[in-house]
């Protein structure tokens, strides 16, 4: 398949400037690219969710002219997006006859959708269950639906558009698995990332994207720092640079913090923590095991059933989300889409979110305040966008994570949680939010970041509090061996842990 001289304009941007790139059956070809660079732009062009102003698309020297997904499916292009497509009140089976034409498995013939849910689950060892509620399933069981939905389609070209970004590295690694046996089947596929150990462990083609054009490609055997150079066009510190932290005052006090979900299942458990000013706590763990509960309970959107949380010696415990920003929480939740900003708003309106009390004089708001706020933060966080008036909602996947994270940071804070801080971020932009967050830390700023990215954990953390089933399994030195959290993250106390390691570890010297 070619993609040929791919152009398209939003207003006055070029988000895609005269792209040509080939997918070749049989292999992974990676696009790499900064945030806004316009990989997805192209990957929806090529799905036929948008119409490209110039360029085209040919398999075999026959253009194809795809109007929408229907066409680009009957073309054989399957795509899994960076945000699911599916019903989550419908089941695996019921999304998978969704959209499809009568005949092929009609929208009454579930029996057949459920047949092959099964058949396809075997086949790639993707494990779903074709009657269960897609909202029930969790987020990488809801990515394998969307490559079922593609793969019952029999696509011969497929786009993965940053499907790690919501995985867990265990998923991450399964979904691997399944690439290259998708590959090695004579598949096509593109594969989006910003994780660049990724794109080294796969790819057979990389191409990189800046600024809507092709700015060059590699070979797979590039490294790490090159593809982060290639990307950003400058050299990027993949480390994070910090003195160690001069503590201040406890800030966060957390006693037996007990929080029950809406079936009033305990999630988060009897846990006591304190998070002092000048460092930065880390919840390292496998994903639900409460430490999004705890985030947000911390916020005041769950209930707390048990215990307090003391904010600079406030009772926060109960408090509704207003009252725990106004007393100096700053909050980045874990999925930015539905609680991170107002889509349909501007830049600007989204950047003064929740304070515009702060930017009113005499009951008005203070529209020159907002505007240069905006102006402002555009600049510092390296926002990319033609205007601050641009709704959130079009602006690229990383920008949006920006927005998030510079109003939360634009503010004075007792505290910052902040959950996956850096989700789809590109390296340059970790690099520069990292130490962003560390000078937060400096500032006296208490800081507890939830990460399931082990990288992030080490590089940002003083302490690693390590949560399996809604309680601290313990608290400990951010140089602990990845084998040995490891273990705690399946629950294992820290001694046991790390007397376990260094048996395996004698064990292994001896033979
Ligand atoms: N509907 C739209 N209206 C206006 N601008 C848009 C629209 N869709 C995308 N853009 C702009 O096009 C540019 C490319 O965005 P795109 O989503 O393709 O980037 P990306 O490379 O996928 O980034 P990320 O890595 O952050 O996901 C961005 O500047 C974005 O704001």
């Amino acid at each position: 398949m070619h993609l040929d001289g791919i152009t398209k304009r939003f207003g006055s941007l070029t988000a895609n400037d005269s792209i040509t790139l080939g997918l070749v059956p049989g292999r992974i070809h990676c696009l790499l690219g900064e945030n806004g660079a316009g990989k997805s732009t192209l990957m929806n062009i090529l799905f036929g969710l948008l119409r490209a102003d110039e360029g085209t698309i040919s398999v075999g020297g026959n253009v194809l002219h795809l109007e929408n997904p229907k066409q680009a499916m009957a073309a054989g292009i399957g795509m899994v997006h960076q945000h699911f497509m599916l019903i989550p009140v419908f089941t695996v089976a019921e999304n998978m006859v969704l959209g499809r034409e009568p005949g092929r498995f009609g929208k009454l013939d579930l029996n057949g959708a459920r047949k092959l849910v099964r058949q396809l689950s075997d086949r790639y060892r993707l494990d779903v269950d074709p009657d269960a509620l897609v909202e029930d399933l969790p987020v990488g069981i809801q990515q394998r639906v969307e490559i079922l939905k593609a793969l019952a389609n029999d696509a011969r070209y497929l786009i993965f558009d940053e499907p790690t970004a919501v995985l867990t590295p265990q998923e991450i690694d399964e979904l691997m698995v399944v690439m290259r046996t998708l590959r090695d089947e004579g598949r096509a596929i593109c594969f989006i990332t910003h994780k660049l150990r990724e794109v080294v462990a796969v790819a057979d083609d990389i191409t990189v994207i800046r600024r809507g054009k092709v700015v060059g490609e590699a070979t797979p055997d590039a490294s790490e720092g090159d593809l982060a150079e290639l990307m950003v066009g400058r050299a990027v510190n993949l480390t994070v640079d910090k003195a160690p932290p001069t503590l201040g005052k406890e800030r966060l006090v957390l006693t037996d913090f007990t929080v029950a979900n809406a079936a009033g299942t305990i999630v988060v458990d009897h846990l006591n923590l304190t998070v002092s000013g000048g460092e930065i706590v880390c919840i390292a763990g496998v994903q639900g095991n409460g430490q999004t509960e705890l985030a947000e309970a911390l916020l005041g959107t769950m209930a707390v059933i048990h215990g307090t949380a003391i904010l600079d010696g406030v009772d926060v415990t109960h408090m509704p989300p207003k009252k725990t920003i106004e007393a100096g929480l700053g909050f980045v939740p874990e999925d930015r889409q539905r609680d991170g900003f107002v889509g349909d708003f501007s830049i600007a309106e989204n950047l003064v979110l929740n304070r515009t009390t702060s930017f009113s004089s005499v009951g008005n708001l203070d529209l020159g305040r907002i505007r240069s706020n905006a102006d402002e933060r555009i600049e510092e966080f390296d926002i990319r966008t033609s205007s601050q008036s641009q709704p959130v909602r079009s602006l690229s996947g990383g920008n949006q994570q920006k927005v998030v994270l510079a109003r939360e940071l634009s503010r004075p804070l007792s505290l910052l949680v902040a959950n996956q801080p850096t989700r789809g971020v590109d390296v340059g932009a970790i690099e520069f939010l990292h130490n962003r967050i560390v000078k937060e830390r400096d500032r006296d700023t208490a800081v507890l970041i939830v990460s399931t990215e082990l990288e992030e954990v080490e590089s940002l953390a003083d302490r690693i509090a390590v949560m399996y089933r809604g309680r601290i399994v313990g608290v400990v030195e951010p140089d602990t061996p990845r084998d040995v959290l490891g273990l705690m993250m399946a629950g294992v106390p820290f001694e046991e842990a790390a007397r376990s390691v260094e048996k395996s570890r004698t064990e292994h010297a001896d033979v």
